[in-house]
């Protein structure tokens, strides 16, 4: 049977307004998400990686209209979110949660845990007595690991680890469809990292969960994505299905990129030629003409610095923005 679409984005292009350096000057617009379009399937986890600065969480932000100058389309059940009042965009949002990468200082230090992971519930589902949200908060805290008797605490009193899963069980209380995961293990130790990934997946399959899952860390990405979107610079450079990319990255930012990544199995490592990359990414303010990739890339010739390669098919599950491609 065929995957349905749970959330289509087209040519999606958030820019942030700069202030202005001089009174009668107009504010600078930096583009942080240029022309982004993908289509997620219900109950697939789409990995968006690439350097900080990339646009990564600023995409997560604007799938869920967090963001102020937005353009294009984002289809979520056969509406564009971009089109709905505050309002319709306020209903929308039950269905679709994100979790943030600093977990304490995600969370209320003034509220108990109780109260922080029943907060959508009064907010979305306003007609459930005291004692139902209640019983809604323990059966979530039960599904994310939390012991009952923490109900009553407050998130100082947390370890980082801890403090994440309450952030999950505020997410998933609602019984969302996608869940945005900006970026949920990379402050924590990486024993830690790999019992949260382990819970999003439990999770993932329980209550039958898209999600989206930010990360500059591949290794993480690789664990739990089945697609993947390469960014750089705002834009989508390559995407495709996990093992595909992961296997025959096409173009040469995600060859380096990937060609950086610890590998745990030390005999590949050493097998690996590891593609150093000169210079930090241009400034979206200034990006190049041509292929945004161009200045620092080794296989550029003088087309790319003068033309935006099409996105083109590589192989079946896979697409890439790249005159010199492997294919
Ligand atoms: N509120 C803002 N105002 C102005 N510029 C912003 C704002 N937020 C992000 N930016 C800029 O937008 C670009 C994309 O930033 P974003 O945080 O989305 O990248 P990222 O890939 O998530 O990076 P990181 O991994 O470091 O979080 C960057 O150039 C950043 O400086």
């Amino acid at each position: 049977m065929a995957e349905r679409s749970l959330l289509r984005v087209e040519n999606l292009t958030t820019q942030f307004e700069l202030p202005s350096k001089g009174f009668f000057k107009p504010p600078v617009m930096l583009t942080a998400v240029n022309n982004v379009s993908f289509d997620l399937k219900e109950g697939r986890t789409l990995g968006i990686v690439g350097e900080s600065g990339c646009g990564k969480s600023t995409l997560g932000r604007s799938i869920l209209r967090l963001l102020r100058s937005q353009k294009g389309r984002i289809l979520w059940q056969g509406r564009n979110l971009l089109d709905l009042s505050d309002e319709e965009m306020r209903a929308a949002r039950r269905d679709m949660q994100i979790i943030f990468q600093d977990p304490i200082a995600s969370l209320d230090p003034r509220m108990t845990v109780g109260d922080i992971i029943a907060e959508p519930l009064t907010v979305f589902e306003p007609k459930l007595s005291r004692a139902q949200r209640l019983e809604r908060v323990r059966e979530i805290m039960g599904a994310v690991g939390l012991v009952p008797e923490m109900i009553n605490r407050y998130p100082h009193e947390f370890s980082g680890g801890q403090a994440q899963r309450i952030g999950i069980a505020r997410a998933v209380v609602t019984r969302p469809k996608l869940i945005i995961c900006d970026e949920p293990v990379s402050a924590l130790d990486v024993s830690i990292q790999g019992q949260v990934i382990t819970l999003l997946r439990k999770l993932r399959k329980e209550f039958g969960l898209t999600l989206i899952f930010i990360s500059h860390d591949l290794s993480v990405v690789r664990l739990i994505s089945d697609d993947v979107l390469v960014l750089y610079l705002g834009k989508v450079v390559e995407a495709g299905d996990c093992q595909t990319v992961f296997e025959h990255p096409a173009h040469p930012y995600t060859q380096a990129l990937f060609s950086a990544a610890p590998i745990p199995d030390p005999k590949l490592a050493r097998q690996r030629t590891r593609i150093r990359l000169q210079g930090d990414p241009p400034s979206p303010l200034f990006p190049p003409k041509g292929c945004v990739f161009s200045p620092r890339c080794w296989k550029a010739t003088d087309i790319c610095r003068t033309e935006m390669p099409p996105t083109e098919h590589v192989r079946p599950g896979q697409a890439a923005a790249c005159y010199h491609m492997d294919r």
